[in-house]
């Protein structure tokens, strides 16, 4: 069995961080692992409180897993303060597991802010440039690319100044986009689209994370970069199309779906 990794924050309400990872890890196929970076107090309608784990017990969370059951995959989604993200940087080189996809959580969809900024700075210097796969949404990709981002071309260009700066693949997500939700991926300079249709769901509480989860499952289980998004995408459709309604504000998603009929093949050294 494969194993997949989730460096990130906990949801008390389920829905995104650590709990979706889980949720979308054993929905595809892989053994999911978590090492906590912090824990959240909130819900559908906001963040309410964050507890960061100390830098000595983030520590000893990656040196248990690592020395124990290695990882095929890790994901790496909200990390808040830059001694965390240092741990996170130093461990990875020391360990360097083969597949790192890396979600700069910065903006919860409720608001809240999940990172400071002298974090954000500590990302784009040390962990950044570690991953193989970035995937920011509109908002964090302007922030990582120092542009504002209003149409297709100026996602283009975004993506790929990423690129030129950091080395890794970016896959700049376009669910804050008005009409589709079309996601592109920039590699080894060249680009490529993965369209899909905006399905009517307000309730997309999670969407990054899943998406991020099921693209490290993927990557896990032998399928290729663009294979994995492909996936990931389509799993990421079925759940928000099974138009789950939880709580007051923008909900989670449905994770136990029927699975078949997205995937028609599996990765050969599954
Ligand atoms: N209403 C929607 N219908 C279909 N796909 C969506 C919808 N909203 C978001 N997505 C998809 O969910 C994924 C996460 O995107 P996005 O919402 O931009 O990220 P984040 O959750 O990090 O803000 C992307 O693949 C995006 O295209
Ligand atoms: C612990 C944690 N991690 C990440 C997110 C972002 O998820 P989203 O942008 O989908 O609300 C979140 N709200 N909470």
């Amino acid at each position: 069995m494969k194993v997949t990794l989730t460096i990130a924050g906990s949801d008390s309400s389920g829905g995104a961080g650590i709990q979706a990872d889980l949720k979308t890890m054993c929905m595809n196929g892989v053994y999911g692992e978590s090492v906590i970076t912090a824990l959240t107090a909130q819900n559908t309608t906001g963040v309410r409180a964050v507890l960061d784990s100390t830098p000595a017990f983030l520590e000893a969370q990656l040196d248990a897993v690592f020395e124990d059951i290695y990882p095929d995959a890790v994901k790496i989604g909200m990390v808040s303060q830059s001694a965390l993200i240092h741990v996170i940087a130093t461990k990875l080189q020391y360990y360097h597991p083969k597949n790192i996809v890396l979600d700069p959580v910065m903006v919860a969809t409720s608001g809240a802010k999940l990172i400071s900024d002298e974090a954000i700075h500590t990302l784009k210097e040390e962990l950044i440039p570690l991953a193989n796969l970035i995937t920011p949404n509109i908002p964090e990709a302007e922030v990582l690319s120092h542009m504002k981002i209003t149409s297709s071309k100026d996602m283009l260009k975004a993506a790929k100044k990423i690129y030129d700066t950091y080395g890794c693949a970016v896959l700049c997500k376009g669910g804050h986009q008005l009409n589709d939700a079309n996601d592109l991926l920039y590699i080894n300079n060249t680009y490529q689209w993965f369209y899909g249709k905006r399905i009517p769901n307000n309730n997309t509480h999670g969407t990054g994370c899943t998406l991020s989860s099921a693209i490290a499952a993927n990557l896990a289980k032998g399928f290729t970069i663009q294979e994995s998004i492909q996936r990931a995408k389509d799993y990421l459709s079925l759940a928000l199309s099974a138009m789950l309604d939880l709580g007051a504000g923008s909900g989670p998603m449905m994770h136990n779906v029927n699975l078949k009929g997205i995937y028609s093949e599996e990765a050969d050294n599954e």
